[in-house]
């Protein structure tokens, strides 16, 4: 996620010089340089130096990463994380006091400036502060800003949400080959509609009901398929899992 931001963040016009990483493996900070020509500095020296600290490790390792920065987060520093379940609470109270810290769940179709991220202030973040946050993610795509309490289901929907869509886009798949269509036929068809349908419902603004609804012939093949998903209960799945999703986005900054 933090390459597909930097990436984001140098395709919009960021200058490279005005931005450093660190990254604690050598081979992959090695790798980050070679491709971006981005400057690596360790955890401490980079949060000195920059304005602005973009946090983006897992959950499990950011305790030990905010104690690393403590001491150099300087008052009028900004502190955004983008990991899932790290709460403006948890992110407050491990640096020094009055912090500004924004919370943001990206996606990763940010990497091909499709991204949907949502952001929600801390306690002494400035809305010219938020504002500039917004502006850093507007580079790889959409913003909006959520009321912290909803950051958990952000995750649930756009943040794993691409990962669902794959999986759908891979059981289609395997059914065409099923139905004896060459592998690379098959994908090419079922990517196609994705993209095909994805613009359907953000090009005519219709409720998709009404786009199934029109695809959906009486007595014919799509009713006979939707009404095999509705017995094997798939929708229901879709709500159980994106529960589990949220639910464990609000387990994470415990583990
Ligand atoms: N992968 C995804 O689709 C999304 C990920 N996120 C969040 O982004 C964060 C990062 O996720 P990924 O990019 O998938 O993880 P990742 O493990 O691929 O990347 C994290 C990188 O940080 C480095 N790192 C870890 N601790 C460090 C430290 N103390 N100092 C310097 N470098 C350190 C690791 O070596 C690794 O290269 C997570 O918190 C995740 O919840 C949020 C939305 C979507
Ligand atoms: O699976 C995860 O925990 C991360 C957060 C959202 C997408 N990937």
């Amino acid at each position: 996620m933090g390459e597909t931001l930097l990436s984001g963040l140098l395709r919009s016009g960021h200058p490279v010089d005005g931005l450093v990483i660190t990254e604690r493996r050598a081979d992959r900070a090695a790798e980050l340089t070679e491709k971006y020509g981005v400057r690596v500095l360790d955890n401490a020296e980079a949060a000195a130096l920059a304005d602005t600290l973009l946090l983006v490790v897992k959950p499990q390792d950011m305790g030990a990463l905010l104690a690393e920065i403590h001491d150099e987060v300087a008052e009028d520093n900004l502190v955004v994380s983008l990991a899932a379940g790290i709460t403006t609470t948890f992110l407050e109270s491990r640096l020094p006091a009055g912090r500004a810290v924004v919370r943001v769940m990206p996606n990763t179709p940010a990497l091909v400036d499709q991204g949907m991220a949502a952001v929600s202030a801390g306690s002494h973040c400035s809305p010219a502060q938020l504002q500039q946050a917004q502006t850093l993610l507007a580079a790889t795509g959409k913003v909006v800003d959520v009321p912290e309490k909803l950051q958990d289901a952000v995750t649930a929907i756009s943040g794993s949400g691409p990962a669902y869509i794959f999986y759908v886009v891979e059981a289609m798949i395997e059914a065409g080959v099923v139905l004896g269509m060459p592998r690379t036929t098959a994908t090419e068809l079922v990517v196609q509609t994705l993209f095909g349908a994805a613009t359907m419902i953000k090009e005519t603004g219709q409720h998709p009901t009404v786009l199934r609804e029109q695809v959906t012939s009486p007595g014919g093949t799509t009713a006979a398929a939707l009404r095999t998903l509705d017995d094997h209960k798939v929708r229901a799945a879709f709500i159980t899992a994106m529960e589990a999703a949220a639910r464990r986005s609000a387990e994470l900054a415990g583990d």
